[in-house]
């Protein structure tokens, strides 16, 4: 397969507003991959594979050579370029790489040139259109999409799934299971406005756990060595040996747990966020999220708040029902490790929980179904969380210069919610408001990381850095793209636990705030 046929799948599913149409048109493109080539032709098209892989700055790709006359790259040439430019180290790298990535442009021509750019700047790794291609996948292989979702929940990522799928069908994908030592999606909670409306949501009796504000880990016990992951499925075992000593107290040998690591303060009351993700922080500075680095920060132990088992010694558990987990739980977990939870059937009593929760300093609860399964990766209905004031993850999409005394600082931010149809982001407005001196700095530093292209006084950055913004409302308003604005919207704070798939979508915006006039 050419480059080139996986440049115009992109271009159509971009132009594209359908669903179907979208999955139809990946489909066929999928359907056209050789088997060595389904994994890449997925990767490629979900932007996902060569950001990992390579690590090309954005001054490589602006001096992009001639194209050529006529199409001829294929598929796996454009991935063994990318496998070879990933590998470059040492010193002279950078130059060396720039060399690599020209080379590799020179035989592309201009519409592949173009794909290849987007591809390399992030501009496709929005995540957002998983859910399209899974069942694009599901099209091509002629499967049921439920399959299809499940084993991506299990590996974790779309690639290998659409190998199976398309070699051996279902049979493929049912080889997919729960691997104690491999994390999966996590589950995630819906949303509703208040303790009453989010019962309505389920059944008459459900559980009421408190919704501490931490770190979501996963955390497997193979043989009674433990690893942690974050909700990113990033290992950082490594830099909790405290929650790794607690876990090995219990008498599992085998197990996969899913739980909540908070700094708490000796009242039991939380630590402010940044000091709980101090603790978790990652690779540089900047990646580590505002405050994340120095001042002794990173010290404050993690207590441990377990709430779900998905496996225990030979037994799956993801297909069990939330009573039946949380009694499996209880079984090898004692109640000071496990999350604070109520079983009612009475929202006067569910709402006390939730009043408890918030006087002692926590974020609210979530209101859980005793008898749905564990649905990995999806916002599913099992699931649905009440806080006292709403909140925003929006992406950023742009940021513009201060002036003043902001001056060389990165400042006001345009913001963006998900759109799931387009795969894309809708700007709803800007904010500079918020903003410590501390947040300018860092965000000045990650967003010159992230930038693409700059003008004027707007620099233009990969939709990559997640951002909680407080705001008043939802106005119409004919000057920004989904027609629709946030009013006063505000920073909280960075999310860098968050990746820009996972932000809000428009739909959300829509569904927590009436939209005033
Ligand atoms: N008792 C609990 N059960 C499930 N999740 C909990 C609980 N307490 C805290 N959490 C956290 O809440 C999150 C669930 O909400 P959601 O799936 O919407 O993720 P989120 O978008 O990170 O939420 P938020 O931004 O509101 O924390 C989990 O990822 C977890 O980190």
């Amino acid at each position: 397969m050419l480059i080139a046929d996986i440049a115009r799948t992109s271009a159509d599913v971009a132009a594209t507003s359908g669903r179907k149409a979208k999955v139809a048109s990946l489909a066929e493109c999928l359907r056209a991959a050789e088997p060595g080539e389904a994994a890449i032709v997925v990767a490629y098209l979900s932007g996902e594979l060569p950001q990992r892989q390579i690590g090309v700055g954005y001054a490589a790709l602006r001096d992009v050579p001639p194209p050529a006359p006529e199409p001829s790259l294929t598929v796996l040439a454009v991935d063994a370029a990318f496998t070879g430019i990933g590998a470059v180290s040492g010193a002279g790298s950078v130059a060396r790489r720039r060399e690599l990535v020209a080379a590799l442009f020179g035989r592309a021509t201009r519409p592949e040139q173009d794909f290849l750019i987007r591809l390399l700047a992030g501009e496709l790794r929005q995540g957002a259109l998983d859910g399209v291609m899974a069942e694009a996948i599901a099209a091509a292989a002629e499967v049921p999409s439920a399959e299809v979702r499940r084993a991506v929940m299990l590996r974790g990522s779309l690639g290998p799934v659409a190998t199976a799928a398309l070699a051996d069908g279902v049979a493929g994908l049912r080889g997919f299971a729960l691997e104690v030592g491999r994390p999966i999606k996590p589950m995630l909670a819906a949303s509703a406005p208040d303790v009453d409306e989010a019962f309505g949501k389920l059944k008459a009796e459900a559980a009421v756990e408190w919704k501490l504000d931490g770190i979501r880990a996963q955390i497997h016990v193979s043989g009674g060595e433990v690893r942690v992951f974050t909700r990113t499925l990033d290992e950082i075992t490594s830099r909790l040996p405290e929650v790794v000593a607690a876990v090995r107290e219990l008498p599992v040998r085998d197990a996969v747990f899913d739980g909540e690591l908070i700094a708490l303060r000796p009242d039991g009351s939380p630590h402010p966020f940044q000091i709980t993700s101090a603790r978790t922080a990652t690779r540089t500075a900047t990646d580590a999220g505002p405050g994340g680095r120095g001042k002794g920060k990173g010290t404050v132990p993690l207590a441990v708040f377990l709430f779900d088992v998905l496996h225990l010694d030979g037994h799956d558990l993801l297909d069990a029902p939330g009573a039946e987990r949380n009694a499996a739980l209880a079984e090898v977990v004692p109640e000071g490790l496990r999350m604070p939870r109520v079983v009612t059937a009475d929202p006067a009593r569910a709402k006390e929980v939730f009043d408890e929760a918030v006087a002692r300093g926590h974020e609210g609860v979530v209101v859980k179904s005793l008898d749905t399964p564990y649905t990995a990766g999806r916002r599913g209905a099992g699931w649905v969380k009440v806080k006292p004031r709403h909140t925003l993850d929006l992406v950023v999409l742009a940021v513009e210069w201060g002036h003043g005394r902001r001056q060389g600082l990165l400042s006001n931010l345009h913001l963006g919610a998900r759109d799931p149809e387009t795969g894309g982001f809708v700007m709803l407005g800007k904010t500079f408001k918020g903003l410590t001196d501390e947040l300018l700095a860092w965000q000045t530093a990650k967003l010159r990381e992230l930038a693409v292209r700059e003008d004027d006084w707007t620099v233009h950055v990969r939709p990559e850095l997640v951002v909680e913004i407080a705001f008043d409302g939802v106005q119409r308003s004919p000057r920004y793209p989904g027609g629709i604005a946030l009013r006063f919207a505000r920073v909280l704070r960075y999310r860098p636990d968050k990746s820009a798939a996972e932000a809000d979508t428009i739909d959300t915006v829509r569904a927590v705030a009436p939209v005033m006039d």
